[in-house]
């Protein structure tokens, strides 16, 4: 069913997690931007766009198959290397703008609500080391190390597994929003058949929008009625 304004009616909502609620790929682009500097090459947001969203070793093979550094870096080595300054930065993660209030607001008026993250679990664990209570708030939290989710994003498994999760019957993939920020997690949620608000980084393509349902600069830009969510009381601040 549409809304007037032509868009889905939702009942469900699903969040994807690192770059939409954690300001968290600010620490992947670091990382591997020291790393590629050691081979005299630098990181770009075209690779960048191919990356973000997935499975760790998904992601590794890209990094090194596309910044041709493969004879000397295999995938798996990278992935080691990384490590140790990912483990330091993770704990330090910052929630996005906007995250708290949607999170609060959508679980305050009952809508489910859960997470879909390509991380997997000692990652997710660090990453929300100090946001415990706000993602308590969630129904449930699918992670990349899941059985379950066979295949990163851009599959579907991660966002059809969530879907499952929700209590009750089946929810019809057309009542569910995703809320993701990276290329490959808005083509996962359209595989999946769901709806999909975008809020991506400025620095990537804008050809990348175009499979998005909406595209917002921010979280705080979210209109809960557009897509026949209860409003907001208060504007953002
Ligand atoms: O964007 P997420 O939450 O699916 O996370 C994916 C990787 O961990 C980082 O790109
Ligand atoms: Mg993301």
């Amino acid at each position: 069913m549409a809304n007037p304004n032509g868009k889905a009616s939702i009942t469900h909502v699903i969040f994807d997690m690192d770059g939409l609620l954690l300001d968290t790929e600010k620490f992947y682009t670091e990382v591997q931007e020291i790393i590629l500097s050691r081979y005299n090459k630098t990181f770009d947001w075209s690779l960048k766009a191919k990356m973000m969203g997935k499975k760790a070793i998904e992601a590794a093979r890209v990094f090194v198959e596309e910044t041709g550094i493969g004879d000397s870096l295999s995938a798996e080595d990278f992935l080691v290397e990384r490590e140790e300054m990912l483990r330091n930065m993770f704990p330090t993660s910052e929630l996005m703008p906007g995250a708290d209030r949607l999170v609060r607001h959508l679980h305050e008026n009952g809508i489910p609500i859960s997470v879909a993250t390509g991380s997997h679990r000692r990652h997710f664990e660090l990453k929300t080391q100090r946001h415990g209570e706000l993602f308590s708030l969630m129904h449930h939290i699918v992670l990349g190390d899941d059985p379950e989710v066979k295949q990163g994003k851009p599959s579907p498994d991660i966002f059809l597994a969530a879907a499952k999760r929700f209590e009750g019957v089946p929810v019809d993939p057309h009542s569910i929003l995703v809320f993701e920020d990276a290329p490959s997690g808005v083509l996962a949620a359209k595989n999946a058949g769901m709806s999909v608000v975008m809020v991506p980084d400025p620095r990537l393509d804008s050809s990348f929008h175009e499979n998005a349902d909406q595209v917002l600069g921010s979280l705080l830009d979210f209109n809960p009625s557009d897509w026949g969510l209860p409003p907001f009381q208060s504007a953002a601040c």
